[in-house]
């Protein structure tokens, strides 16, 4: 059998970053900058007030109470601005820019407000609540390096700087088909030995955690050509495609069936449990790489997160391999299969101490839901007792 590394090499060895494109920035969240973005302009551009208050010559409140003439009045986008004389003062709202000749601001809270003249109780240092210009970002410096991962502040600071579009690896279109006659469409009752799809629900749920942009195809049954005609379909949007189900042993294996004979893509075994059959390849004249993961439920989610979770990653451009793992102390004896590396459902305790859940089984999907750590029991151990040291993969 396989190993789980070797299978994670061949895979990140296939699939490669996508090329980066012009992308406006309601499209660039989550996208991976594959330029630097540098401010062609000092921020804050101007010194402006932090406060709503009164802008004034601080030598001229050295004594308080004291009461100045109010000469005009500063909103923020406020042009063409007078400057302050010795004895005036303006009024001034946050973001207002300073006029020339003032050195302070002195909230409106330490005054009695007056608009025509102000009466200030309190005295201030020079450069009370004023931002100056480029003590935020220098004009000319790099605000962000490329390979950063766009995120909703990162969005904020290129905006900021006056970029419209960036130069950014964007989000993988991810499409997610999944295969079974037996599957319901959620919401609508169930027949004779059928079950409701989780599968496709869950995997398009973890691609968009996974910095994708994830679709959910409709699903097909045990038919290899009509598995063949919806991939075909989808193929046209996706930088990448995840099948579920339909690679095993059986009878009706449409993904297998339909896939393999094209000699791009291998169906193998794994050595590790869940997730044993595994297929994994390249299809169409783009050669998007196809994950074929297999259909029980615990064993598509965790062939996600081992294989395909990397793959996005490296896809985004980002360092992508193995999952990492942190290590805990596990509450309770664990058993795992000789020659599989074994991926237990757990939880962690902020403590450090993981305790394995009850439902093992690839289909039990309740336990799963209750874990937030994948135990992993390396090949060569059978046996782990209670309080040993584990590796411990976060979910
Ligand atoms: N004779 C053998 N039988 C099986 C082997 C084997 O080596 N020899 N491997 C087992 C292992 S391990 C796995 S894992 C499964 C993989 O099977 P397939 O990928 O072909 O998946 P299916 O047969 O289509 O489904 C398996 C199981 O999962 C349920 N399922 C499928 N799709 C969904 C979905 N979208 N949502 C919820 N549940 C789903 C399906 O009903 C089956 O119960 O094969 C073993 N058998
Ligand atoms: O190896 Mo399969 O993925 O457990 O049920």
């Amino acid at each position: 059998m396989k190993s789980v590394d070797a299978h994670l090499a061949d895979i990140l060895a296939t699939v490669r970053p996508l090329a980066p494109l012009e992308l406006e920035l309601e499209q660039a969240l989550g996208g991976t900058l594959a330029e630097e973005i540098t401010s062609p302009v000092p921020l804050p551009p101007f010194n402006n007030s932090a406060m709503d208050g009164y802008a004034v010559r601080s030598v001229d409140i050295a004594q308080v109470p004291v009461t100045l003439p109010v000469i005009d009045d500063v909103a923020a986008g406020s042009d063409e601005l007078r400057a302050i004389g010795p004895g005036h003062t303006m009024r001034i709202m946050t973001g207002g820019p300073l006029p020339a000749g003032a050195d302070a601001v002195v909230p409106v809270e330490w005054t009695d407000g007056g608009t025509v003249s102000v009466r200030i109780d309190r005295t201030v240092e020079v450069g009370n609540a004023i931002r100056h210009a480029g003590e935020d970002v220098p004009s000319g410096a790099v605000v962000l390096e490329a390979g950063t991962v766009i995120g909703p502040a990162q969005l904020g600071i290129i905006a900021g700087v006056g970029r419209r579009r960036v130069l950014a690896r964007p989000r993988p279109r991810v499409v997610v088909l999944a295969t079974g006659a037996e599957l319901v469409e959620p919401g609508l009752p169930l027949g004779p030995g059928q079950i409701w799809d989780s599968n496709s629900f869950t995997l398009t749920a973890a691609a968009l955690e996974a910095g994708a942009d994830a679709f959910r195809a409709p699903t097909v049954g045990d038919d290899p050509a009509a598995f063949l005609e919806q991939l075909d379909a989808q193929l046209l949007r996706a930088d990448a495609v995840i099948t579920s189900g339909g690679v095993s042993m059986g009878a009706y294996e449409p993904v297998k069936e339909a896939l393999a004979p094209l000699g791009t893509v291998r169906f193998e075994k794994v050595a590790m449990q869940p997730g044993m059959p595994q297929g994994f390849g390249v299809v169409g004249d783009d050669q998007v790489p196809v994950f074929a993961l297999p259909g029980n439920p615990v064993s598509s989610f965790v062939s996600f997160m081992l294989f395909v979770r990397p793959a996005l990653g490296r896809m985004r451009g980002l360092p992508a391999g193995p999952a990492e793992t942190v290590t805990a102390r596990v509450t309770g004896a664990l058993r795992s299969p000789e020659g599989k590396r074994s991926f237990l459902r757990g939880r962690l305790d902020p403590g450090g101490e993981v305790t394995p859940l009850r439902g093992q089984g690839s289909h039990q999907l309740a336990a799963l839901a209750s874990a937030n750590a994948l135990i992993v029991v390396p090949e060569d151990v059978t046996d782990v007792p209670a309080g040993a040291e584990v590796q411990v993969i976060r979910l």
